[in-house]
């Protein structure tokens, strides 16, 4: 089977969220060479929420994201999605497979293709480019490119070539390469680095609107940008969770500051 096989097949089961939460990460542990970049982390996100997680430099963000996603294995600990499906018992493409898809902060879309084609590509996944762009696409096919076209914003630029959009234009196609995919989770990596202020208040916008129907986690500095989208946000420093709350609880609370100060 070929590398990446089991990708970004667009009909996924639902993973069992009936008791609220989509991801439970319990006494979770990561060292690298003796240093603790993950300390006792214990989080949860429930189904349809959409959370922001912060913390200094090092505070184990992405290492957090990267357990996740099946690239790093934690030395202790527990990662499921959902009631039923164990984390650390799937490889990478079995994990996104099962509806948890990952936005890199530099966007990787196909600059010579259009932006249609784009969305194509990844609902395809595994196929050859070759093969992919010549599929007939059914009606279902052809409506879900439509539809996320309109919830990316970029309808207008249908046949517009992918490396002529903006930077920000660029990022929203990539979260729609996702969204074709039809995952439960979405993990987003600072989206707004390098926007401008209009593209970061449209993203705040489209992340806003995937929330409910998706459940979304957004890494991001821009203190400013995480206040505009989040009703929860956690804290991480040093591997685990520092404070949980609103953006106004977490900035008032004391160790927070105190952690933002050192930095
Ligand atoms: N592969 C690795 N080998 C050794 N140390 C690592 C590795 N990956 C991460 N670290 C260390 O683990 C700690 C946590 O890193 P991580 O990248 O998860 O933090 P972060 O919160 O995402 O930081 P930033 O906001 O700067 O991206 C850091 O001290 C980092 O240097």
């Amino acid at each position: 089977m070929s590398e990446g096989a089991h990708l970004r097949q667009p009909e996924t089961g639902q993973p069992d969220a009936s008791h609220k939460a989509i991801l439970y990460l319990e006494g979770l542990n990561v060292s690298f060479d003796g240093f603790k970049a993950i300390n006792d982390l214990t989080l949860y996100i429930d189904s349809g929420e959409l959370r922001c997680i912060i913390g200094p430099n090092g505070a184990g963000k992405t290492t957090m994201m990267d357990i996740i996603t099946g690239k790093t294995r934690p030395n202790s600990g527990q990662a499921w999605f959902g009631q039923t499906v164990d984390l650390l018992k799937l490889s990478e493409p079995e994990i996104a497979n099962a509806g948890i898809g990952r936005k890199f902060q530099k966007p990787t879309v196909f600059e010579s293709h259009s932006v249609a084609e784009n969305l194509e590509l990844a609902m395809h996944g595994n196929k050859s480019v070759w093969y992919s762009l010549r599929a007939r696409l059914s009606g279902e096919q052809q409506a879900l490119i439509d539809e996320t076209l309109q919830t990316i914003g970029l309808t207008e630029n249908y046949h517009q070539q992918a490396g002529a959009l903006s930077h920000g234009q660029k990022q929203w196609l990539e979260i729609g390469m996702l969204l074709v995919q039809k995952p439960h989770l979405l993990l987003v990596d600072e989206p707004v680095a390098g926007m401008t202020h209009q593209e970061m208040e449209r993203t705040a916008e489209l992340l806003t609107s995937l929330a409910g129907k998706h459940s979304v986690v957004v890494v991001e500095h821009d203190m400013d940008f995480v206040r505009s989208i989040a009703n929860k946000v956690t804290v991480l420093h040093q591997g685990s969770v520092l404070a949980e709350g609103t953006m106004d609880e977490v900035q008032n609370d004391q160790r927070v500051i105190e952690v933002y100060l050192g930095e």
